[in-house]
């Protein structure tokens, strides 16, 4: 894969509405809306391809449907997600040593993480489809968010998690919004192993990452992070650090550079470096990049406390290692202890987030202590999910509470001794 996604010469007659899908390995292609396809003949990838490809101008309105024009489907299944703030942390930004260092806070989305900017989409395609019941597996994120838009449309959804292991915020997240929860004693992988063959006997529509309709909406977050930053400093960033689980992520923001790179909108030269961050005990992306492979290995046994990406076995790696590669930039594994003291510092800023989400700032303190990142770089780090989705991971990172006598002149003795 490269950087040319040139709009096709002719649009194939597979295509709806100037959309169509095609193998990431082979370019068949295929009509995108008639019956359900997560993957080619060949057994690869999808992705969502379209006859036109707009660029910045041709944008209009607010958060993800701002970029409609560069969407599937039209704005059907919406609570408001995207336009997340892109926050400055001038502490972290000295202490790390960079030009300037932004955090594009994703957890601000409705239910608190990226998710939202997928899901909007993908139960959009599920509804024109006429699909009645939406699965996913997850780690808790993906659970909450299509849980929250599948019953927004009215429909029938079913999550697998791997019991345990996933944060209570995500788990009520699921349940208050009406999902069917499974609890699978087996880690996240496997969960969606058995997802994508309860899809493929058509038991239902599978909503992960793997979909490449819902990666579409995620692609909105490089559009905006780009639109905004080149607001702010008259340019756009020379990297994005972000963390890595399923991938997906990472592949969608390579989706957007491509898109804008065909429409004119981006030079080759201004994208962005992808940087992505895992955790060391789940970490086969960082090790496929080091090691030069096109593929991941999947890891068997898998642990971190970021339990978001707690993930051995990266989907969308044939889309996101492509995506690393050709914007020439690179994958860091960080220990636990140093997500840990990445999110005290964001918390200390007043940036609330999960433990997965400040493995970004805690990959890029990093890379700059090593020299792989520049003092002269223009860096944003993309923290994916709110601090409120993990309280237990974040009462441990924080302080203790002090017990108290409920008297002023005892209050006033505690805080003087
Ligand atoms: C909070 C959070 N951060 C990061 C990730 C990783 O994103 P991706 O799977 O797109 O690599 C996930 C889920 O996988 C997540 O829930
Ligand atoms: N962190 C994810 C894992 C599943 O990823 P997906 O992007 O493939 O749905 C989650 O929140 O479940």
């Amino acid at each position: 894969m490269s950087f040319e996604l040139e709009p096709a010469a002719e649009v194939p007659a597979v295509a709806e509405d100037g959309v169509w899908l095609e193998c990431i390995e082979t370019g068949e292609q295929y009509a995108p809306f008639e019956g359900v396809r997560y993957r080619s003949d060949a057994g690869a990838l999808l992705e969502v391809r379209y006859a036109d490809h707009p660029t910045f101008e041709e944008f209009s309105g607010e958060g993800v449907w701002r970029y409609d024009a560069a969407l599937p489907v039209d704005r059907e299944v919406t609570i408001d997600e995207g336009a997340t703030p892109l926050y400055e942390v001038p502490r972290l930004e000295d202490e790390i040593g960079v030009e300037s260092l932004r955090v594009k806070h994703e957890g601000m989305n409705p239910t608190g993480s990226f998710k939202d900017r997928g899901m909007t989409v993908g139960v959009g395609v599920a509804r024109r489809l006429g699909v009645e019941r939406l699965a996913c597996a997850s780690t808790g994120n993906t659970s909450a968010a299509l849980a929250a838009y599948g019953g927004r449309a009215g429909m029938e959804v079913l999550v697998l998690l791997p019991a345990g292991k996933v944060a209570a915020g995500k788990i009520a997240q699921a349940s208050l919004h009406g999902a069917r929860i499974l609890e699978v004693e087996d880690n996240f992988d496997t969960c969606l192993d058995i997802v994508q063959e309860l899809a493929s006997r058509g038991e239902a529509y599978l909503l992960n990452s793997l979909n490449p309709f819902r990666l579409e909406g995620q692609k909105t977050i490089g559009f905006e992070i780009l639109e905004r930053h080149r607001e702010d400093y008259g340019e756009f960033p020379d990297r994005i650090v972000l963390p890595v689980g399923n991938a997906g992520n990472t592949a969608a923001l390579y989706k957007a550079f491509r898109e804008l790179v065909a429409s004119g909108a981006l030079d080759e030269r201004e994208v962005p470096k992808l940087t992505g961050v895992q955790a060391e005990g789940a970490a086969p992306m960082v090790e496929a990049v080091e090691e030069g492979r096109d593929e991941v290995e999947r890891w068997e046994e898998v642990e971190t406390r970021a339990t978001a990406i707690r993930i051995g076995n990266p989907v969308n790696a044939p889309k996101a290692l492509p995506g690393i590669r050709a914007t020439d930039g690179t994958a860091v594994a960080v220990s636990d202890e140093e997500i840990t003291d990445a999110q005290r510092a964001l918390a200390g800023e007043g940036v609330g987030v999960e433990p997965a989400s400040a493995a970004s700032v805690a990959g890029l303190r990093k890379l700059r202590e090593d020299g792989v990142v520049g003092s002269d770089e223009r860096v944003v780090c993309l923290t994916t999910g709110h601090l409120l989705k993990d309280p237990d991971a974040a009462a441990e990172a924080g302080v203790e509470p002090e017990s108290v006598p409920g008297d002023t002149e005892g209050v006033l003795e505690h805080l003087a001794e």
